[in-house]
């Protein structure tokens, strides 16, 4: 694909997102606009948002399998048509039911996208999935920007609608920016991939779609939880003002924005999926810990920012990256089964932690703790399962460090056989010695302790010998020439 072609999609299948990152939260940045033109309570407008939960819900498997069937380009225009009837939608219904299925509409146009989205950005290949993660970064940007958008309409005395017709204005120049584009065949890189993961036996890959399935629900269950909880733990148990307890939420929003960054550079530079599971995982259950176990503002503060970082700053697309790479022929239906669980997530968590609230605030963050290590648990179990030599770059630099000892131990072998040529000379013996190198052979044989591997053992030692017998041969011609 032409790099025009490639930026040009790239930044069409981007800007979709900031307009996702719009959707995600412009019912709960308008209840109460909404709630007026619905003749209806803040209670029922909430009920509305559950909506779009459902949507995903029913969709994703369906949509993702779909996917791999017809192409991407399709899905990522039933996304842009339904999330624009949605946002227009929602301005003209008057009625609750009518709401309450656009809400279904936008819970499928954002599975829609998915199925469509993220599959192509591999597809595209060259840059191990770091493109994916900035799928994240460009959301941020869409629920960053959103409610400036709104208290600047409120404050200006202007329609509350505008956001919602931007939001769809840019779907259109977005449904134009990519209408010419091809998008990449479908598992172009597919047949390289499969290369590297072709000798994973089926129960080491059935065992790790369970686990990135459970890790799609963990970390999304993560990152629900806290942003639902933190500001609140924070005032009731924590006695922080109101204004320090939002803080910790913009901290979380800056880590989070900081950690994208980072994860795209490291993906970048090739650093395995499973080592940046382990360690994110790790370092939000440390950065949970510290703010369970501390009441200083300033220690409470810097973990809310690492957690975000950490928990928040694509470490659920490194997981879904993985799980695509593992099963590159079903890219389509991997991301809906991924998200189908973070879904899932979404659904319960408020649910859980709204009964856990019942016996503490402090109770639910300890619940937190628990879906951290779960999902460190997770990220060790694949791990173990994948071994550690599925990334290319990685397996490459441990055969370069292999090579620097094995030239340096042939060198030294090397001028032992010097020795032994030179020995031989003076005994007036025959270099071919067919004894010593059958039990050169036999050796090997004995010491392998990979009995696949003997004889290519064999027939490199070999090699090595019929080198030796000539480098003995040049050294004794060399040595006769002198005298
Ligand atoms: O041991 C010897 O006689 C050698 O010369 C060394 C060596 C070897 O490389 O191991 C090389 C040539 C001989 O045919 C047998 C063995």
């Amino acid at each position: 694909m032409e790099s025009d072609k490639r930026k040009r999609l790239a930044f069409g299948l981007y800007l979709n997102y900031f307009v996702h990152g719009i959707g995600l939260i412009i019912l709960a940045q308008n209840m109460q606009e909404l709630g007026k033109l619905w003749g209806q309570p803040l209670a029922v407008v909430s009920y509305v948002i559950s909506g779009v939960g459902i949507g995903r819900l029913a969709a994703y498997l369906l949509l993702g399998s779909l996917a791999d069937r017809y192409g991407r380009k399709s899905f990522v225009y039933i996304g842009i048509g339904s999330y624009f009837v949605f946002f227009i939608g929602m301005l003209l219904v008057r009625d609750v039911t009518a709401a309450y299925v656009l809400a279904i509409l936008a819970g499928i146009a954002n599975s829609a996208l998915d199925s469509g989205t993220y599959p192509v950005f591999l597809e595209m290949g060259k840059n191990n999935g770091a493109s994916n993660i900035l799928i994240k970064a460009f959301m941020s940007a869409g629920e960053f920007i959103l409610p400036l958008g709104v208290s600047f309409i409120e404050v200006n005395n202007q329609w509350f609608g505008w956001s919602f017709i931007i939001a769809a204005m840019i779907l259109v120049l977005n449904a134009i920016i990519l209408l010419p584009v091809k998008f990449p065949e479908k598992n172009l890189a597919q047949e390289a991939e499969q290369q590297l993961f072709a000798h994973i036996l089926a129960w080491r890959r059935k065992s790790l779609a369970v686990l990135l399935s459970f890790y799609g629900y963990s970390s999304m269950a993560l990152m629900i939880l806290y942003t639902q909880w933190i500001s609140l733990y924070a005032e009731q148990q924590l006695h922080f003002s109101n204004l320090q307890a939002h803080l910790l939420l913009s901290l979380y929003s800056v880590g989070s924005i900081t950690g994208v960054i980072i994860v795209f550079l490291l993906l970048r530079k090739k650093v395995a999926e499973t080592t940046l599971l382990i360690s994110l995982n790790a370092l939000s259950l440390i950065s949970l810990l510290v703010i369970n176990l501390t009441s200083s503002s300033l220690l409470v503060s810097i973990a809310s920012l690492i957690f975000g970082m950490s928990a928040a700053g694509g470490i659920m697309q490194t997981g879904l990256n993985l799980f695509l790479k593992l099963f590159s022929k079903h890219k389509g239906l991997v991301t809906g089964v991924f998200f189908t669980f973070g879904s899932l997530a979404s659904f319960s968590i408020p649910l859980i932690t709204g009964w856990l609230s019942k016996v503490s605030i402090r109770t639910v963050v300890e619940f937190d703790i628990v879906i951290a290590l779960m999902g460190l648990l997770f990220s060790i179990g694949i791990r173990i399962v994948l071994g550690s030599e599925m990334n290319l770059a990685q397996a490459r630099k441990r055969i370069k460090l292999i090579d620097y000892l094995v030239v340096h131990l042939l060198e030294y072998r090397f001028k032992q056989v010097k020795t032994v040529g030179r020995i031989k000379f003076l005994n007036q013996q025959m270099i071919l010695d067919e004894k010593q190198e059958q039990v050169v052979l036999n050796r090997i044989s004995v010491q392998s302790s990979n009995k696949e591997l003997t004889p290519y053992l064999q027939d490199v030692y070999r090699h090595i010998m019929k080198n030796s017998r000539t480098y003995e041969a040049e050294d004794v011609k060399k040595k006769k020439l002198t005298k």
